[in-house]
């Protein structure tokens, strides 16, 4: 049996990581905020614009904290952040989704989403991929370790120099399937699971933008930001 060890830059790397992870989290009130008020479908997709434009800024700080990503090519650097900013907005939702909250209120929680104005037929993809991101109940390092894959992604559309990227990815890759063996001992597959979720999430994001045109709401205005990173306008 192979004894699975973490080396010391490796620890090194992982701090780093998730301290900035934790750091570029933007603030958890959009939970707080759906569950105090029933909002109106206008209001929820002004929240979600507001929210998915600080995330995308919050995003940018992020991979600023991933060792070797300000040494890879200015260009190539945009191509990632524009082409995992939808996926990491996910991600981050599911994630939100899955804390732990005190009994009745991850319920009521999905019942504000179910009602905020989004068409119906993307409820069942949203809740499945939001449901088996919560049934992993991954520890923070996982969370940290698993968006900074999605960002490392060497296939994005216009990365130029993607054995670059694929060197960086394969360096988090290798730490984080280290740390889903000592973690969960008990699951072999717990990694390979880890990494199935990210295949989902790429399916759940490929509906980003008719989620959004579709928004039971009169008039869809993005920002800027959000014109650049979502597929709408
Ligand atoms: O604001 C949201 N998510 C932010 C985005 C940046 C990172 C932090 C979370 C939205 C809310 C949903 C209600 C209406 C207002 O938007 N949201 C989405 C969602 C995201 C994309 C689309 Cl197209 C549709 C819904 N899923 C969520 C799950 C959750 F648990 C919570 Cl708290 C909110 C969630």
């Amino acid at each position: 049996k192979e004894k699975v060890e973490i080396t010391k830059e490796q620890q090194a790397l992982v701090k780093v990581v998730v301290e900035a992870y934790n750091r570029h989290q933007i603030p958890q009130d959009v939970a707080k905020k759906l569950l105090q008020d029933q909002y109106s479908a206008e209001e929820n997709f002004l929240l979600l614009t507001e929210m998915a434009t600080s995330q995308v800024q919050v995003l940018v700080e992020f991979t600023k904290n991933i060792p070797g990503f300000l040494s890879l090519d200015r260009e190539d650097q945009i191509a990632l952040l524009k082409g995992s900013a939808v996926e990491a907005m996910f991600l981050r939702s599911a994630q939100v989704f899955s804390k732990k909250m005190p009994n009745g209120h991850t319920e009521v929680l999905e019942e504000r989403i179910r009602k905020s104005g989004i068409s119906e037929e993307f409820m069942t993809p949203m809740f499945n991929f939001y449901k088996s991101i919560g049934e992993l109940h991954m520890v923070e390092e996982e969370q940290a370790l698993l968006t900074t894959i999605t960002i490392l992604t060497p296939d994005r559309p216009y990365v130029k120099d993607q054995q670059a990227v694929e060197r960086l990815q394969e360096t988090i890759l290798d730490v984080l399937r280290k740390m889903c063996v000592l973690q969960h001992p008990q699951d072999p597959q717990y990694f390979a699971r880890l990494l199935g979720r990210l295949t989902e999430l790429r399916t759940l994001s490929h509906y980003h933008a008719e989620m959004l045109t579709s928004w039971r709401v009169n008039d869809h205005k993005f920002t800027p930001l959000l014109c650049e990173i979502w597929d709408v306008q």
